[in-house]
């Protein structure tokens, strides 16, 4: 549904120079810097899959999504969405994607949703009986009934970025790209934004990218991930995996029975492989090669009076961390 092939995109960034006399030889003589903002990334994307785009700030993955809209021309590289050149944008292809900012609005301020979704209707000319069937289903799946009359102004930030979900499906494309669409809401908007996202693409089958800053949003939508880091694609491929990959380590948290000297609790710790996290009694986090946790555990075990003992993965949140700081290093090192 979505194929990228080496696509870059390179701005060109006017750089300007301290002082006063700097800035009137500028008028006459500009200097400009290149920016890669994406730099020959592939992937491939089947129809109805949700992925999840993570980068750092700056990474490209804005970019890639107002490419992938056909808002910015390539520099270089191909693209074909839904067996479309989106920098073309043809009719056709306009009423097939959409892309939601969860930091911009396409809602006018001073009037009511409703009205919104109306011109949206007369721009991609959506008969009145699939209009009205498809504002029963918003409303009913995002809880609308008493948001979309008021005038958006008096809307709170989470019943504002329902209404630009809806404004933004209302032509029922089947490629979505959702851009922080949670960002800045309560951990039960964001959910309730997340079960509707999840039901479109269900009912739809509608093929989705998104980026989020919240990682709860990507593991609970995304099987697979794509990470990008300086304009460079660093990882694609499950979730599941991207923790193998980037964090060999799992953590063991224990709970002790008794106070045992530190230099001993450490002592164990190494002998099975093992390095100690923290250790405030009762707790002690430990960490060690993923392959070796069973081992380890077991050791543990034995040595210390242990009375609890979980093992767990690390987070997405430090997992996704150490992907972008292993991406940053490899970039210094080409
Ligand atoms: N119009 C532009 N002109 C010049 N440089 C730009 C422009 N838009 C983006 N950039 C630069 O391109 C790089 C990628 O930006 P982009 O907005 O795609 O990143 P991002 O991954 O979406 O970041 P964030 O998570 O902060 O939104 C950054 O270095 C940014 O400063």
């Amino acid at each position: 549904m979505i194929h990228v092939e080496g696509l870059t995109k390179i701005y060109r960034v006017h750089v300007r120079q301290p002082g006063f006399v700097a800035s009137l030889r500028s008028l006459f003589h500009r200097e400009y810097r290149e920016v890669a903002a994406v730099d020959g990334i592939n992937f491939d994307i089947p129809e109805g899959q949700i992925v999840g785009f993570l980068g750092p700030n700056g990474a490209g993955k804005t970019t890639t999504m107002k490419l992938l809209t056909g808002l910015l021309h390539p520099t270089s590289g191909r693209i074909e969405v839904g067996g479309f050149v989106p920098f073309r944008q043809q009719n056709a292809f306009k009423k097939r994607v959409s892309l939601v900012m969860g930091q911009k609005s396409q809602l006018i301020w001073d009037i009511p949703a409703s009205e919104t979704f109306l011109i949206h209707k007369e721009i991609y000319e959506i008969p009145a009986a699939s209009f009205k069937e498809r504002i029963d289903y918003f409303t009913e799946m995002l809880d609308l009934s008493l948001i979309i009359d008021k005038p958006v102004r008096q809307l709170s930030l989470g019943e504002r970025m329902k209404c630009e979900l809806v404004a933004a499906l209302l032509h029922r494309p089947d490629i979505v790209f959702l851009d922080e669409p949670t960002i800045g809401l309560d951990v039960n908007m964001q959910e309730a934004l997340r079960r509707f996202i999840q039901s479109y693409n269900r009912d739809y089958k509608a093929t989705i990218l998104l980026t989020s800053h919240y990682m709860a949003d990507v593991s609970a939508l995304c099987e697979r991930v794509l990470v990008i880091n300086d304009g460079k694609l660093i990882y694609d491929g499950a979730i599941s995996k991207l923790i193998d990959r980037f964090s060999p380590m799992k953590r063991i948290t224990l709970v002790l029975g008794a106070k045992i000297d530190t230099s001993v609790v450490e002592a164990a710790v190494r002998n099975g492989g093992g390095r100690v996290v923290a250790y405030d009694y009762p707790q002690l986090e430990v960490e060690g090669p993923r392959e070796e946790v069973t081992g380890l555990s077991a050791k543990l075990l034995t040595e210390l009076p242990v009375i609890d003992l979980t093992i767990e993965d690390p987070s997405l949140e430090s997992v996704i961390g150490l992907a972008y700081s292993e991406g940053a290093a490899g970039e210094s090192r080409r």
